[in-house]
């Protein structure tokens, strides 16, 4: 599934009408049938409908959707905004097409002018769509806090009017949808969490614009889904041995924390990796050697981890679940930096340190994935003003210090030196729970030991975490799942990605 910005979209409806060919009138027929039969097929075929519409050409399918609804015996009120300008052409074909129907048309022209809404309508909105080019006020404000306050059930159509596709609409007044109707791709609006409470539930109807264009482009963003992360996983072979996983290391755990090291060691064995070894203090010496015996443990410090004298041997290596922010942790981090070669993981405390040391940070290898939340991210790199701030600016450093960044979130975001951003279409609420985070840690970790490159690694990580979230949260419930749930089903989510390769 593509991600694509406003403009994009708009070259996307321009290249099918040209390469199709289509006339854009039967392109916004197309696409208002689509929702026209989402609404039959979704519970709506009983109801009235009162729909909203502006005069560009969201207004237009709007229009066309009210025809449909009426000419099937559907009670239909429109109320058409006076923005002043006259309407683009295809909201005027269908302004003449919606006169042959019932429906009673009404004009919106100031505040005066606003009815209440009929208490049983269904609430269509199509006031706005992807042309949004400044933030809705006046009379177009009043007509969305108006729909807003009225509890009636509010369809969107493309995307909650007020909203913009792929930019912040932090603030500013937009549409609360139940139910956003949209054409083809997301959009990146629908996947920041400021916007949570204005999309309600998203379906994306097919309306058939030119598949070829999507291969003449490049997208900013793209969804990771299960043919991506197949495409990334290679299969075992039949005389493989456990040299060819590769050794994976853990910098993890301290007094109090040792569930930590646990969490991320065990998710690291269940993702393939062929040895672990566990770098701990002595603390938590018993806890590891019991609890996983499949791990080596290596004694490094008392109560928390303090020099390591060699890092030699491993081909990933995950710091920081646990570790807590003693100076030594700083040494040991810059002494990890200058020599090993092995591909980085570093999370949690690992982060905190390299936040508060910005000469560290200048040292960080190339080769090194980091996995912060929005807080880590932000204290890493400093503060933004919202989602869209935040994204950008991981990408931004991702580029600059040639690093994968794991934006975790609801969407995780895998950034990667190339430019590229990946949204994660994996994983649930029941996920933010502790430990989840060391847990991912591990997976990723496991991944980058048996040759997975940084990116893939990350990519493929994000995804079979929120798989097996997924997996546990539909076998105990999100609200009881905790984060050795996610690891005790990601066999579960391997065997779920294999089946989808074969076709099984
Ligand atoms: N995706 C597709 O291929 C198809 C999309 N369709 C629909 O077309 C809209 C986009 O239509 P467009 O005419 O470009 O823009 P809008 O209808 O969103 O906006 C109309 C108009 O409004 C003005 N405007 C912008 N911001 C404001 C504001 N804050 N207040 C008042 N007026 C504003 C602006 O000048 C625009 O001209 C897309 O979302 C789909 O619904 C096709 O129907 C099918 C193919
Ligand atoms: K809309």
């Amino acid at each position: 599934m593509q991600i694509l910005t406003a403009a994009r979209i708009r070259e996307w409806d321009e290249y099918t009408i040209r390469e199709l060919p289509i006339q854009s009138i039967d392109l916004m027929e197309r696409a208002s049938a689509a929702c026209f039969d989402w609404l039959m097929e979704n519970g709506f075929k009983q109801n009235a409908f009162t729909v909203f519409c502006g005069k560009g050409n969201n207004g237009g399918d709007g229009l066309a959707i009210a025809r449909m609804l009426s000419q099937t015996g559907h009670a239909v009120t429109v109320y058409i905004l006076e923005f002043g300008a006259k309407g683009t052409a295809d909201f005027q074909t269908n302004l003449a097409r919606i006169h042959q129907t019932d429906a009673v048309i009404k004009f919106i022209s100031t505040v005066d002018t606003l009815h209440p809404i009929d208490a049983n309508a269904i609430v269509i909105d199509a006031l706005l769509g992807t042309g949004l080019n400044r933030p809705p006020d006046g009379l177009t404000s009043a007509v969305v806090q108006h729909i807003n306050r009225s509890g009636n059930t509010v369809i969107a159509i493309d995307i909650p009017s007020g909203l913009f596709a792929d930019k912040s609409s932090k603030d500013q007044t937009a549409i609360e949808a139940t139910y956003t109707l949209s054409f083809q791709c997301y959009k990146t609006a629908f996947l920041v969490a400021e916007n949570a409470d204005r999309l309600g539930a998203i379906h994306i109807l097919d309306i058939g614009l030119h598949p070829d264009y999507l291969s003449t482009i490049t997208p900013e963003y793209q969804f990771i889904d299960e043919s991506i992360v197949n495409a990334i996983l290679q299969p075992r072979k039949k005389f493989a041995h456990k040299g060819n996983f590769g050794h994976a290391a853990l910098i993890a755990g301290s007094v109090g924390m040792m569930g930590a090291a646990l969490l991320s060691a065990k998710a690291c064995l269940r993702s393939g990796a062929g040895k672990l070894t566990c770098f701990i203090p002595r603390i938590g010496y018993e806890i590891i050697q019991s609890r996983v015996p499949e791990a080596m443990c290596r004694i490094a410090g008392t109560d928390h981890i303090g020099a390591i004298d060699s890092f030699e041997g491993y081909s990933a290596i995950g710091a920081g679940p646990g570790l807590g922010r003693e100076d030594e942790i700083q040494r040991m981090l810059q002494s990890l930096f200058l020599q090993s070669n092995a591909t980085l993981v570093l999370d949690a405390d690992a982060l905190n340190v390299l936040s508060g040391n910005k000469a560290l940070m200048e040292e960080l290898p190339r080769r090194t994935v980091i996995t912060p939340h929005v807080k880590e991210l932000e204290r890493l790199f400093g503060a933004v003003s919202g989602d869209f701030e935040r994204m950008e600016m991981a990408r931004e450093r991702s580029k600059e210090l040639g690093i994968t960044i794991v934006l975790k979130g609801a969407y995780s975001l895998v950034a990667t030196p190339g430019g590229m951003a990946w949204f994660n279409s994996t994983g649930n609420p029941g996920m933010a729970t502790g430990g989840s985070g060391d847990v991912l840690t591990g997976i990723i970790t496991g991944l980058a030991a048996q040759g997975y490159i940084p990116e893939q690694a990350a990519i493929a990580g994000v995804f079979l975490h929120g798989l097996a979230g997924d997996l546990a949260a539909a076998a105990i419930s999100e609200q009881a799942l905790i984060a050795s749930d996610i690891t005790a089903f990601l066999g579960d989510a391997f065997l779920q990605l294999q089946e989808s390769s074969t076709g099984e």
